[in-house]
């Protein structure tokens, strides 16, 4: 069963009349992980806002987005706003944008629960703490009384994460959330996001310019180049059989993410050896 379907979804910039994504067509299935693949500025995140409804308001969207069969280009503001999080939640590239600058981690996450559910104080803050120790987020209380600024990127992202576990969302939307770390970072964050979509049993559409994630993660892939898909299928058909000369030079110039992660692992048996 398909949990979201998207039908000819096309934006475009009301300022300039330019097209950023033409008639895009794509399905998520329950409980499976969907990448969107694709050179900087082809209309990954673009897409990916567009059915979070998010896009700035001078970028026209048309089309059909069904989640569930419900029409997410229908919906009121309001009714969309009581779907993001619970249903359609985003773990965006760079933490930082995601949590408010003015104000400790931990306002943020109690905010956000509150607004889905009708939890007291104490048990936000319990739940809230359970999850951060099982993406290894130690100290939680700490933490949740940082603000963003005095937080790695790693950990914002792993936040993101935990708050993610406490939300339960239908559909996880994850746009490139390793990009703006370190390796190691990004090595802990991708086994986080394998372990959530375990633990929660969601489902996932993942943003990355990079095919060796994609390999980890996804069950299906789509390619776009700009604003256009030019191929999807199952992951294991796109790395071998694919048909689009775009997408043999991304699988053949892809990072080895395989060989990246050997080596870390590698140094650390070394160091912990030590
Ligand atoms: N707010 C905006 N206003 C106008 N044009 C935009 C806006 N955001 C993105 N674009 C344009 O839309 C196109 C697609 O952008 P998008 O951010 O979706 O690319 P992307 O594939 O996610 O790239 P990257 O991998 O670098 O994040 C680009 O040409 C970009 O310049």
């Amino acid at each position: 069963m398909n949990i979201l379907e998207v039908q000819h979804l096309r934006i475009s910039d009301a300022n300039t009349s330019e097209i950023l994504v033409s008639d895009s067509s794509f399905s998520l299935k329950q409980g499976s992980c969907l990448a969107i693949v694709g050179e900087s500025g082809s209309g990954k995140s673009l897409t990916c806002r567009a059915l979070m409804r998010l896009n700035r308001p001078w970028l026209l969207q048309s089309g059909d987005i069904r989640f569930k069969g419900e029409d997410i280009m229908a919906l009121s503001p309001k009714e969309m706003r009581k779907r993001r999080g619970k249903y359609l939640y985003m773990i965006v590239q760079n933490g930082m944008r995601a949590f408010d600058p003015s104000c400790v981690v931990g306002v943020h996450a109690r905010e956000t629960l509150a607004q889905h559910f009708n939890w007291s104080k104490k048990d936000i803050e319990d739940k809230m703490i359970q999850a951060m120790k099982s993406v290894m987020l130690n100290n939680p209380m700490d933490t949740l009384n940082k603000f963003p600024h005095e937080l790695s990127g790693g950990m914002l992202q792993r936040l993101m994460i935990a708050l993610a576990l406490v939300l339960e969302p239908e559909i996880i939307l994850a746009d490139e959330p390793t990009t703006a770390l370190d390796t190691i970072s990004q090595f802990e964050v991708i086994e986080q996001l394998v372990l959530l979509r375990e633990r929660s049993g969601c489902s996932m559409i993942l943003v990355s310019h990079d095919l060796g994630i994609v390999n980890k993660i996804a069950d299906e892939v789509v390619v776009m180049r700009d604003g256009a898909i030019v191929e999807s299928g199952h992951v294991p058909t796109i790395f071998t059989e694919a048909q689009h000369s775009y997408t043999n030079y991304l699988v053949s110039s892809r990072l080895a993410l395989g060989s990246r992660y050997k080596k870390i692992m590698e140094e650390r048996v070394m160091l912990a050896s030590r």
